[in-house]
């Protein structure tokens, strides 16, 4: 059987928009993820940007919404756009809830039964699909950039201070900054992980910078009219930690703009640009 499975594949700004399935060991069932070939790497390996979306989302909707493509085919990047769970995993509780569970992956391996079994994004994203992705197509592994929004800003924010020296570039919209302080990320730290504190600290943006972990210079945009600002992403308290800790922060806060994909469509350009200066250099 192939290891790899073409669900589909579009063009697009001369380049090829495709979704993929495969097998997934971590995760002991298939799973999917988009892949965009800009037309540079039609010459050769080109760099990665990761794109980690939010709750409810899958392997599409960042690909589909957010606009990146013909951005990402003037700097020659190569777009990853993973699922954000395992599904048709046989949990029925996994599908009771938008925000835990099925489209709510957290990018952590579970530990807590009954999701230890297929719950493991962590050990998805950073070592199985790197190595499928380095054999079916054209991208440097070895200068990969993160991106995400929401849930996805604060996979891209744990996963780079988790594995220092994995990315060399760092991005978010709207990211969960602490989730150990806020009800998605508690339902979810405690869902996946049980009732260990320091366990979640672990998966907390927050708690590792103040703990001393180093990621890359994060640039974070967030809008001012986000309904979840102070109720679940609580950016300032990123602010914060990274003053305390000299951990370089950009954050732009955007009077008018709410948590949704417009939000991220206005200002992708910029993301996009950040990491390709980045993973040139
Ligand atoms: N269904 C929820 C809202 C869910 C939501 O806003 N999801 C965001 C990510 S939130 C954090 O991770 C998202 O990206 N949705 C996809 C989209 O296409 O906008 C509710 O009813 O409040």
């Amino acid at each position: 059987m192939a290891e790899l499975t073409t669900l589909e594949e579009h063009r697009c700004f001369d380049g090829v928009q495709g979704f993929y399935e495969h097998a997934s060991e971590a995760a002991g069932l298939p799973m999917r993820f988009g892949v965009y070939l800009p037309p540079q790497a039609r010459e050769g390996p080109q760099p990665v940007l990761l794109c980690l979306a939010g709750l409810t989302c899958n392997e599409q909707t960042f690909a589909i919404k957010a606009g990146a493509q013909q951005h990402a085919a003037r700097h020659g990047l190569v777009l990853v756009t993973p699922d954000t769970s395992p599904r048709n995993t046989g949990i029925a509780e996994a599908d009771a809830d938008w925000d835990f569970g099925t489209g709510a992956g957290f990018y952590l391996d579970a530990t807590r039964e009954p999701y230890a079994q297929h719950w493991r994004m962590e050990s998805w994203l950073m070592e199985e699909l790197p190595a499928l992705l380095q054999r079916h197509f054209p991208l440097r592994t070895d200068r990969i950039g993160v991106l995400g929004h929401s849930m996805g800003g604060h996979g891209a924010l744990t996963l780079a201070l988790r594995h220092p020296g994995r990315f060399r570039t760092v991005s978010a919209f709207a990211p969960i900054a602490a989730p150990t302080e806020v009800p998605w990320g508690q339902k979810a730290l405690r869902g996946y992980l049980g009732e260990d504190r320091a366990a979640w600290a672990a998966h907390d943006a927050v708690k590792l910078i103040e703990g001393g972990a180093k990621a890359p210079p994060l640039l974070v945009d967030q809008g001012e009219e986000d309904p979840f600002l102070a109720t679940q992403l609580r950016p300032e308290r990123l602010e914060q930690a990274c003053a305390a800790a000299g951990q370089p922060l950009e954050l732009r806060r955007h009077a008018g703009y709410d948590h949704g994909y417009f939000f991220i469509q206005s200002f992708i350009a910029d993301h996009v640009e950040h990491h390709a200066r980045g993973l040139a250099a």
